[in-house]
């Protein structure tokens, strides 16, 4: 699954985050995107992730274009189902009524139609979904408040996995994670790569990006490039 952004514009409070940006990751890639601190990786990768509409511009997902202007209610539910996303500040995202099992399984359960998250439903998924992001099964029945932010940022890197989705997009994804544990999440990035997703990765770690990806962008070089 390919994703292109051609020519995103974004505009916040009348300030301008985003000047007409272009960006290819190709299926079977995984790219950094690094930028300093408030220059846009979040806003762009919100908009990348449909979360955020630009004001301007084509985000094309899979050979399936998304202009700015198109309804949110207009996306296809296959388009979307196919997207993880790994948002920058978990503790801000995570429900802090689920469990991390209910939290990592809820969009397994609302792709079956059920209207609450019923982990017992998906253990085996449960179980390879906590082995790929070193998470351990003792922490499962604990809710965000009783975990620490590492662990609750690996439950949230498995629920963006769970669908198993062929575009995945993670904001910081090792901003609180040690060493090991950070080459742990990275590498399970470049096998989801090597399987076919496109993989955007934002941070300000450059060394971890520079050794796991097949490219790291700077954001100021995407301002203008023409892709086309
Ligand atoms: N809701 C908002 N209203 C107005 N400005 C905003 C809003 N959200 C973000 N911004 C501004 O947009 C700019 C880009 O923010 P963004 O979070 O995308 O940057 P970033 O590169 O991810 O930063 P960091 O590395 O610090 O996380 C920042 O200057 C920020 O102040």
């Amino acid at each position: 699954m390919t994703l292109r952004l051609e020519s995103i514009e974004l505009s916040l409070a009348g300030r301008q985050i985003l000047p007409p940006t272009s960006l290819i990751v190709p299926a079977g890639h995984i790219m950094g995107l690094t930028a300093p601190s408030g220059a846009g990786k979040t806003s762009l990768l919100s908009i990348a992730s449909l979360l955020q509409r630009p004001d301007a511009g084509c985000i094309i997902i899979d050979g399936i274009p998304i202009p700015a202007e198109l309804a949110t209610s207009k996306i296809p539910v296959a388009v979307r189902r196919n997207i993880g996303m790994l948002p920058q500040n978990p503790r801000n995202f995570a429900d802090p009524r689920l469990t991390l099992a209910e939290t990592i399984t809820a969009p397994l359960a609302f792709r079956d139609g059920k209207s609450r998250p019923v982990p017992q439903r998906y253990q085996d998924q449960l179980l390879r979904l906590t082995d790929q992001v070193q998470l351990s099964k003792t922490l499962l029945g604990r809710f965000p408040s009783q975990v620490s932010d590492g662990q609750l940022q690996r439950a949230l890197m498995a629920r963006a996995l769970s669908l198993d989705p062929k575009l995945i997009l993670c904001d910081e994804p090792t901003s609180a994670l040690d060493p090991t544990t950070t080459n742990a999440i990275l590498s399970a990035l470049r096998t989801k790569a090597a399987e076919g997703a496109a993989v955007l990765i934002a941070s300000h770690d450059r060394n971890s990006l520079t050794r796991y990806c097949d490219a790291v962008l700077p954001l100021a070089d995407l301002h203008q490039a023409s892709i086309c």
